[in-house]
């Protein structure tokens, strides 16, 4: 198995009604109109039998539920088509830290490294269905029925296949009640359901991994792209956003990848499709409670990606949210990974976007608010970064649409110049 792990909050009436009020207030405004969906990234998944590290000081919730394992490429499906795409259903644990928010993507609560058990897969008869138990240390402790989802199954991947090409391998979880089990260092953890093999793991303090262990999907093809939002102070004011004054950091998924010279489909019936030239690091070697000081000593090389955003679909719920930055094809990225000896000041890079030959965007990486040095230190503070792994450092001002026909062309001095054309969709039929 492999592939891409998306997984959905708010898909439980039970949190649904635990948050109905506050849907309504600052920061949300209103409740959700889609699915509020997220990325468990490859240094979250841990087989069933491997421990799930508990980092100290912090409360761990178990989070036992149900992953859709996609059998064939699934693209813009309906519902009543969904069973010929999926391969079956293994049972999956989405372990989180407490979460206090839905506003901003949750990468710190449920990104830490093995918060993603998955199972075996297995086929099941009637998956809206299906009651979930979990047990700690052999005393079951919860218990809830996929018949109270807001979304079921065949939903989910119906709605996830209109922006998100699906891959063989790639899975969703389905969800997770309002109320989950704290966990402690020694526990075992069993979740278990009728027809689905049951997914047993123990929980250790993570000062007690093994150095060596890694957190990778056996078979992953590809590096987690972590992006950085509002990550220059002029970029922050022209969308009214007062800068961070912690990274606010999501993650693109690989079907959103474009190589050098391709196109990128603007949906019909947007009014707000942004570039965004960015520059990215690549990781070279693996990181974990990296300090600032040495951080630079993990960094293999530098590319540079354009960071589409199809503005119309914000909504206050993790964003920016997925339909907005992890749509197909929307992150053009390259065209080469140049060393890193070869770049003397990477916090002295000019960025440059043109629109049909016309300077439409132009900053420098001096003004970035978070460093490459404290962006690694910081994520690896609390989750493996791996090599191959890449972080898109964010963009500066100047943000204007594109249509279809335009050639845009990103540009990060002495790293590289990408580009790209946009088509509409009629076009790329
Ligand atoms: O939530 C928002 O509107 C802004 C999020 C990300 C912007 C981005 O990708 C960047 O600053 O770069
Ligand atoms: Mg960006």
């Amino acid at each position: 198995m492999k592939g891409t792990v998306f997984a959905v909050a708010l898909n439980h009436r039970s949190q649904l009604d635990a948050w109905r009020d506050a849907f309504h207030q600052p920061p949300y405004n209103t409740p959700p109109k889609t699915a509020v969906w997220f990325i468990k990234p490859r240094n979250t998944l841990i087989r069933s039998g491997e421990a799930i590290p508990h980092p100290e000081g912090e409360q761990v919730l178990s989070g036992a539920t149900v992953a859709l394992i996609v059998g064939k490429t699934a693209s813009k499906i309906s519902p009543q088509e969904a069973a010929d795409y999926i391969a079956g259903y293994a049972l999956a644990n989405e372990v989180s830290l407490p979460e206090e928010s839905f506003y901003r993507p949750a990468i710190k609560a449920k990104c830490r490294d093995g918060f993603c058990p998955v199972g075996d897969r297995a086929t099941v008869d009637n998956i809206d269905n299906l009651t979930i138990v979990t047990e700690i240390n052999g005393r079951e402790v919860d218990r809830w029925n996929t018949a109270d989802l807001q979304r079921n199954a065949a939903t989910l991947l119906s709605e996830l296949s209109a922006f998100a090409t699906l891959n063989p391998g790639d899975a969703i979880l389905l969800g997770t009640p309002q109320t989950r089990v704290t966990l402690h260092p020694g526990d075992r953890v069993r979740v278990l359901a009728d027809g689905l093999p049951t997914l047993e793991n123990s929980v250790i303090n993570a000062r007690e991994l093994p150095a060596q262990q890694t957190f990778a999907w056996p078979l992953s093809t590809s590096g987690t792209l972590f992006a950085l939002g509002l990550n220059y102070a002029d970029h922050a004011s022209e969308l009214d956003f007062t800068p961070p004054t912690e990274p606010l950091v999501f993650i693109k998924a690989p079907n959103t990848f474009k190589e050098h010279n391709q196109t990128s489909v603007r949906p019909d019936n947007v009014e707000y499709m942004h570039y965004e030239a960015e520059l990215v690091v690549v990781i070279g070697k693996t990181a974990r409670h990296v300090a600032e000081a040495g951080a630079m000593d993990y960094v293999a090389g530098y590319t540079v990606c354009n960071d589409y955003a199809i503005r119309d679909y914000l909504e206050n719920y993790y964003r920016p949210n997925l339909r907005v930055k992890s749509r197909d094809g929307l992150t053009p990225i390259g065209p080469q990974i140049v060393d890193k000896s070869a770049i003397a000041d990477p916090h002295n890079l000019t960025l440059r976007t043109w629109i049909n030959g016309e300077l439409r965007q132009q900053g420098s990486t001096a003004d970035l608010i978070f460093s490459i040095p404290f962006l690694i230190a910081y994520l690896s503070e609390f989750m493996t970064l791996q090599p191959g792994d890449m972080i898109a450092t964010g963009t500066p001002k100047g943000l204007a649409d594109v249509r279809p026909g335009d050639e845009v062309v990103v540009e990060v001095e002495g790293v590289g110049r990408l580009v790209n054309r946009i088509v509409s969709e009629e076009a790329n039929s």
